[in-house]
Parts: structure tokens; C-alpha cells; sequence
């Protein structure tokens, strides 16, 4: 079965009213030019309702950054799956690795937040990922089969669920995992779906992230496992973000 390319917008604590009208605008605009392609954007929460006023086409879709594993009550500054859905997200990130490193995502809570997520039927965008300390000592393979094992243990279903391969060392660095090295990895996740869930593990969405651009995207997406991109620095520059997405378009022929 063939699987439909996603290209991510993880906009971090960045942007502004006015970005959210230039990004619509632009990929309103080139929205013919990869049909084919997913797209989610993930904004600020406090810009989700700027983008739903923002005006849509089918393929794109709202996603947040993170969500509060409980329900609702007493979390100063949290969102919950509630609220963000209020917002119009039916996508959600969860354990990027800012988060694991200095907001507190631990393996238990990612876990929690995954079950929270799935039994609202949202669909979880799991990040995992070695830092280069990890990847000199060729910890590599066994960091991302824990992290998947720590954030999937009670999950029993994979429907409503992509990873996103993100080694820690190439997030903003600029350090582009090469095709050959990503490949690698994303073979690796889509073996370890394929035991725990069978067939319909084998076939989920995976996506590379980590210093994506506009001239890298292509080669990274045409790799056998790579079904698009979770993009951070480029999805905040429209010709950049909209060059990725038709680059995931190529993917789809
Ligand atoms: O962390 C990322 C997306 O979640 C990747 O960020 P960059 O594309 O800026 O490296």
C-alpha cells in the first residue's frame, strides 16, 4: 500500500499574526502543486485561532506542539487535548526532544500523553532521536528502540500514530543527517512497528526531521522509508516550507 506524504511545521515559540496570513497565503497558492501531500502546521497555541481563520484547503491540517496529559483541572500554563481540539488540532507532537531535554517529558509522561492522545482519537506524531554523544558511542539503534518501547508500551493499535526520526544532533544545527544515515534509521523504525503491530506498523508514516531545507528535502524524501518531514527553522520561511511540500509531492509518483 502506498503511504501518503506528510511534510510537518514545527513553528516552536516563533512566529506572528503576520506570518500565519503570508504562510496561508503561500501554501494556499501551491496547494496545486502537491495534492498528493499532508500538511500540518504547528504554530504556538496562541496562533491556533489565527490559522483557523486563515483560509484552508483539504491537505492542511492544525496540529499543536505538545499536549497535558490529564484531562483538565489544576495546570497552570498546560493545554488539553480538549482545548487544543476547541482549536481546530486533530494532530499532535509528542516527546520532541526540547521537550525531553528542558520541559520535563519524561519517558512516563510521553507514554501518558500518547495513551491520552490516542483514546481522543487525535492523531500522534511521536518524536524520537539520539543526541551525537548517543550516536558516537553507536547507541543509536538501541536509544530509538527504548524511546519507542518507553512512549508505545500500552498502546495496542496503530492507527492515528506517525514517527518522526529527529536525531537530536541535527535539530537547528544545520547538521543534515545524510540520506544514507536517516535511511538507516527509518528502516530500522519500520522493522520495530512491523513486530510490535504486524502489517499495519509496517505501514505507518515516518518522517526525518532535523535541519530539512528546501535543497535537501528531495533527496531525504526520495529514501525508501521517508515519508516526509518535520520541519523546524524552514517552516517559519514560506518559499522554503512550500519548496519541501511540493519536494514531498515528488515522493508520491
Ligand atoms: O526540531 C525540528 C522539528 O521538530 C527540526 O528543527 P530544524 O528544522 O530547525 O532543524
Amino acid at each position: 500500500m502506498q503511504r501518503q506524504p506528510l511534510v510537518i511545521a514545527n513553528w516552536k515559540m516563533n512566529g506572528d499574526r503576520h506570518l500565519v496570513a503570508s504562510m496561508a497565503e503561500a501554501l494556499r497558492e501551491s496547494a496545486a502543486k502537491h495534492p498528493q501531500v499532508d500538511v500540518v502546521v504547528c504554530p504556538p497555541a496562541v496562533l491556533l485561532p489565527a490559522w483557523q481563520q486563515a483560509a484552508f484547503y483539504d491537505n492542511l491540517k492544525l496540529g499543536c506542539q505538545d499536549v497535558n496529559e490529564h484531562g483538565h483541572g489544576a495546570h497552570t500554563g498546560e493545554h488539553s487535548v480538549a482545548l487544543v481540539q476547541e482549536a481546530g488540532v486533530s494532530v499532535a507532537l509528542v516527546g520532541h526532544s526540547e521537550r525531553r531535554q528542558f520541559y520535563g517529558d519524561t519517558a512516563e509522561r510521553i507514554a501518558a500523553k500518547v495513551n491520552t492522545l490516542q483514546a481522543s482519537g487525535m492523531t500522534v506524531v511521536l518524536c524520537v532521536g539520539e543526541s551525537a554523544q548517543q550516536r558516537e558511542q553507536e547507541q543509536t539503534f538501541v536509544v530509538v528502540a527504548q524511546q519507542l518501547h518507553d512512549a508505545l508500551q500500552h498502546v495496542e493499535q496503530c492507527s492515528n500514530l506517525v514517527i518522526a526520526y529527529e536525531p537530536v544532533w541535527a535539530i537547528g544545527t544545520g547538521l543534515t543527517a545524510s540520506p544514507g544515515q536517516a535511511q538507516e534509521v527509518h528502516a530500522f523504525i519500520r522493522n520495530w512497528l512491523s513486530d510490535k503491530f504486524g502489517p499495519a506498523g509496517a505501514n505507518l508514516q515516518l518522517l526525518y526531521g532535523g535541519s530539512v531545507k528546501a535543497d535537501n528535502a528531495e533527496q531525504l524524501f526520495a529514501q525508501a522509508d521517508i515519508d516526509g518531514g518535520l520541519i523546524g527553522g524552514a517552516s517559519l520561511v514560506p518559499e522554503q516550507f512550500v519548496a519541501i511540500c511540493n519536494a514531498a509531492q515528488t515522493r508520491s509518483k
